[in-house]
């Protein structure tokens, strides 16, 4: 198991900075999620952790070593991206041992080495095919059991999963992460797709532009969201944000109700809104609203169980409550967290 420590990391390309000075440490054993939307700098932030990016400025450090200077291939990070980037004339079990035979692994450890790596994935019976012959999926194990067969220091994927389909998807989710749990191997996993990031990681980082906003539980990142751009990211759907002059009040979908369903004891704030149409989920309706008043008809959200849906008035302007410990407040300006302010 290792310790990730990124200290300042810097890179410009031109005049364009892609990273703006990213400060981060891993726990040890801890799978990491990196999300932000395209473009943002994760996929610069993981090839210079990998060694394919020379930094402009700062440092990488692999359980205290400082590991900035080493070239990719004696950094022992193993780096699994989208592409499996298998190779087509060689057999699967061939493919797996190529890290090992490069290494000069003597042969019997090789095979101790597959059977090991392709137990672990259950792709056992594959191991004579040509990847040609492989769905998405089972590629995609091959390219898993190629990374873990080298016992690497650190996993860095960047968006495995995302030529998979939805199905597919979700399960290879699960069996990466069970792999994480076998292999106990620190793992930093980069995706634009914030439901797989709260979903996989034991903490998760977001970025925006090139820094880093904040880096915490899943829990912590739904619950206090350091700025707007975290509120508005992390949730499904994201937190509604509400501009009042000097002041953005945040609350999420899922803590506006109905003011008819809520008990008249509860300390609430009260919001005026109308609702424009609802949309079933399946266990959960949707209601798209905006807010009368003072919030210049902002648009809201609203996500209500089935118990709820029949207090709403769709076209009408009704009253909404929040319980106020479940409001938020940013500055308008900068956006970041601030103090409650009255409502
Ligand atoms: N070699 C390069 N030369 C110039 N600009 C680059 C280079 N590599 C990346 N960039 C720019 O740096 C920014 C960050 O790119 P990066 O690939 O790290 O983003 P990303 O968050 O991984 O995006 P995506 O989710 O779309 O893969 C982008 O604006 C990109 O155009």
């Amino acid at each position: 198991m290792a310790v990730l420590e990124v200290r300042g990391l810097t890179k410009h390309f031109g005049d364009f900075k892609a990273l703006k000075g990213i400060d981060l440490t891993t726990q040890e054993g801890e799978f990491l999620t990196i999300v932000g939307p395209s473009g943002c700098g994760k996929t610069t932030l993981m090839r210079s952790i990998a060694g394919l990016e020379k930094p402009t400025a700062g440092d990488v450090l692999l359980n205290g070593r400082l590991i900035t200077p080493l070239p990719p291939r004696a950094r022992n990070i193993a780096m699994v991206f989208q592409s499996y980037a298998l190779y087509p004339h060689m057999s699967v079990a061939d493919n797996i041992a190529f890290p090992l035979k490069a290494r000069g692994v003597a042969r019997a450890e090789q095979e101790r080495l597959i059977r090991w790596a392709t137990g672990i994935l259950g792709i056992e019976a594959l191991l004579h095919r040509r990847p040609a012959r492989l769905s998405g999926g089972e590629k995609q194990k091959v390219a898993l059991a190629r990374a873990i067969v080298r016992k690497p220091s650190l996993f860095i994927f960047d968006e495995p999963l995302s030529s998979l389909d939805a199905q597919v998807r979700a399960l290879a989710r699960a069996e990466l992460r069970q792999l994480h749990d076998r292999t106990g191997v620190t793992t930093v996993y980069v995706t634009h797709d914030q439901v797989e990031a709260v979903g996989l990681g034991d903490r998760v980082a977001v970025m925006q532009a090139g820094a880093l906003c904040q880096i915490g539980s899943p829990q912590e990142l739904y619950r206090e969201p350091a700025n707007t751009f975290v509120a508005g990211f992390i949730g499904t759907p994201p937190m509604n944000l509400l501009e009042r002059g000097a002041t953005i009040v945040g609350f999420r979908p899922e803590h506006l109700m109905p003011r008819a369903a809520v008990p008249e004891s509860e300390d609430v704030a009260t919001f005026q809104v109308h609702v424009a149409r609802i949309e079933f989920l399946g266990s959960e309706w949707l209601a798209y609203g905006s807010a009368d008043g003072e919030f210049r008809n902002a648009k809201v959200l609203c996500k209500l169980r089935q118990e709820a849906i029949s207090k709403v008035k769709v076209g009408e302007v009704q009253e909404f409550v929040v319980s106020r410990s479940l409001l938020r407040f940013f500055d308008t300006k900068t956006g970041m967290h601030t103090a409650a302010a009255p409502i």
